[in-house]
């Protein structure tokens, strides 16, 4: 799984511990999500492109490194993955954001789109798509056929829980883009939820159970 980064990371596992108990409240889980966004966008983001510009220190004149290139984007699957983009923001506050509206189907699982808004023009920019849960895999691979058609080449997904049967369907479909996981879990059960997992990530986020 090549194309697959798996954190590592202490603070990132003592973290989605916190997420995956039930007793975890509302206002501590989405300041979790935020901050676990932060730790992985830092890794994801390791590889940006950087030219040298020169400025002046306050001693002398020097060069020094900045990000090269369009700004970064930003695209959150509505709702849950609205919940990491302050972390990234925090990271890149110059960062465009866009925003796909997807939800599953309770019974069938298939996600439906609602709503679409992506920068234009989005071809030179690296898109970093967040959501906190990959399950079956369709609303990832969904999200990410939206944003090639309208011109998307570089993406990196990030997704907090990833369960085994999705993340190898969003690498079948998609093998071109780098994909960040938080933790895999074990499986998925009847209704399509990840096990052990954090049970419904939109809900949590924003108290609507
Ligand atoms: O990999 P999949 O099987 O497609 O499932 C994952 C999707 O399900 C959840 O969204 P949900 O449909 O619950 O919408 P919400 O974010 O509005 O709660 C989650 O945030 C993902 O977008
Ligand atoms: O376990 C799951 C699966 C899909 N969506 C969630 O929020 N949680
Ligand atoms: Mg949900």
């Amino acid at each position: 799984m090549s194309n697959v980064i798996e954190m590592t990371h202490p603070l990132i596992q003592h973290k989605i511990t916190r997420l995956r108990d039930k007793n975890t409240g509302t206002a501590e889980f989405s300041s979790l999500v935020e901050e676990i966004a932060m730790l992985m966008g830092y890794e994801a983001l390791k590889d940006l492109p950087l030219e040298e510009i020169e400025i002046e220190t306050p001693i002398e004149t020097c060069k020094s490194p900045v990000i090269a290139g369009k700004k970064l984007a930003i695209v959150p699957i509505l709702r849950a993955g609205l919940g990491m983009v302050s972390g990234v923001q925090a990271l890149v506050p110059t960062a465009k954001i866009g925003h796909i509206g997807l939800y599953r189907d309770e019974v069938t699982h298939i996600p439906h789109e609602y709503y679409c808004k992506l920068p234009n023009p989005i071809s030179e920019r690296l898109i970093v798509v967040t959501d906190p849960m990959l399950a079956t895999g369709g609303s990832a691979i969904a999200a990410v056929d939206f944003i090639k058609q309208h011109g998307g080449k570089k993406i990196k997904f990030m997704a907090i829980i990833a369960a085994p049967e999705g993340l190898k369907k969003l690498q079948e479909a998609h093998p071109d883009i780098q994909i960040y996981v938080g933790h895999i879990d074990r499986e998925l059960n009847e209704n399509a939820y990840i096990c052990p997992g954090l049970g419904d990530a939109g809900d949590r986020i924003f108290g609507t159970k």
